[in-house]
């Protein structure tokens, strides 16, 4: 009797009961999505990664925007300037409640970024030995910053000296400071942080410096890639790599004792900012264990140079000998070099391959078209 009542019952609200168990399970469904996006499948925090100049930086943007790609993150794409705001960055895609990843060349503002990515992101950053950084600089931007290029005049009148060594025997007089296409042409690492080249002191460079949750460092690339991995909490496959936007050995400069002291005293600033990320670097080392460390470092290279030896056909491949999609952007005055890619593998190693090796312009517009379905404006190349 009991039995018949409840059935009744049920049969009288059944179209209620249909809006709950339909509700319930839209419910079970969003919250699903939700968790797997942002606790289960995807532990990864927001992530800030100042793209400095000529560091390796474009090493570290490739595999940000793998690691991306693949866990369907929502990336903010600014527009350069000489300062980064907020309004450079295009809007919000439809369907995302947030941007998770920043990764592009810019003049760090850190207010200004604050407003575009969530409160928990993380910032990261790359600086390179700051001698080698110029020199690669001078040499990538001799016809683009006027400082440099004015040397390059300057040495075609002397024989067998090099534009760079032109330069720096008497920096100041090619050098004007109220030119912001200069702003590479002294401290250009201290330039990206946004530093005030003129007054900049290690005051100001320490707490900047510690604005950072990593500073990676392109000379300790590999452990710079395990703190990384901790950090953003990544897999070990997804730190694989290929050393990217690399010059040919003709485009380098040899330099000189002097030349060598003179960019430093030239780029002081950078060297200040250099030797403390270092301790920096060295104390996140201690924290984390030299030994584990190393031991993870070893495991990186071993699954590095599997993943190359399966992915690459040929390195150091001149531009000329390469197809458009994975040709890097050639400047005026260096050939940067690129990677074949083998052709016997299955469509997901080619995938996954062609990423590997994809040159920082192919793949910002491909993530691009992928995220807003329509081509970017002209990128930045600087
Ligand atoms: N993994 C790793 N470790 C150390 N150095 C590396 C690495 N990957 C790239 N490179 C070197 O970095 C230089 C290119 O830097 P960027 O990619 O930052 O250049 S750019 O500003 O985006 O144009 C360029 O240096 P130069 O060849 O001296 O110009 C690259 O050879």
């Amino acid at each position: 009797m009991k039995h018949h009542w409840w059935l009744l019952k049920l049969w009288r609200y059944r179209t209620a009961g249909l809006l709950l168990i339909l509700g319930v399970t839209s419910l079970t469904i969003l919250l699903g999505t939700y968790f797997l996006k942002h606790l289960g499948g995807r532990h990864t925090p927001p992530v800030v990664f100042l793209k400095t100049h000529k560091t390796g930086s474009s090493t570290v943007q490739n595999l940000l925007f793998r690691m991306g790609e693949m866990h369907g993150a929502t990336f903010a794409f600014p527009s350069y300037t000489y300062q980064f705001e907020a309004d450079l960055v295009d809007e919000l895609p439809e369907g995302s409640s947030q941007f998770d990843i920043l990764c592009s060349h810019m003049r760090l503002n850190t207010e200004e970024l604050k407003k575009v990515m969530p409160p928990n992101t993380v910032y990261v950053t790359i600086l390179r030995d700051p001698v080698q950084t110029f020199e690669s600089v001078f040499s990538y931007y001799t016809f683009s910053v006027p400082a440099f290029s004015l040397a390059k005049k300057a040495a075609e009148t002397t024989a067998n000296r090099s534009a760079l060594s032109v330069f720096m025997e008497s920096p100041e007089s090619f050098w004007d400071p109220k030119l912001p296409e200069n702003g590479l042409a002294r401290n250009p690492m201290s330039f990206d942080f946004g530093l005030d080249l003129q007054h900049g002191n290690a005051a100001n460079l320490t707490a900047l410096a510690e604005a950072f949750h990593l500073i990676m460092i392109a000379e300790r690339f590999d452990e710079s890639l395990v703190l990384l991995q901790a950090l953003l909490k990544l897999k070990l496959e997804e730190l694989v790599y290929v050393h990217l936007n690399a010059r040919s050995a003709r485009s380098i400069t040899p330099l000189d004792e002097t030349t060598r002291a003179r960019i430093g005293a030239w780029n002081l600033l950078d060297i200040q900012l250099y030797d403390f990320s270092l301790k920096l670097f060295q104390k996140k080392v201690e924290q984390y264990g030299a030994e584990r460390l190393k031991r993870e470092v070893d495991l990186l290279r071993a699954s590095s140079s599997r993943i190359r030896q399966k992915c690459v056909a040929r390195r150091d491949v001149s531009p000329e000998e390469l197809e458009e999609l994975v040709r890097p952007w050639q400047s005026d005055s260096a050939t940067i070099v690129g990677y074949n890619v083998r052709d016997n593998l299955t469509k997901e190693e080619q995938g996954f391959c062609m990423r590997l090796v994809l040159p920082e312009l192919q793949y910002h517009a491909h993530l691009y078209f992928k995220q807003y379905g329509r081509a970017m404006r002209p990128v930045p190349t600087e």
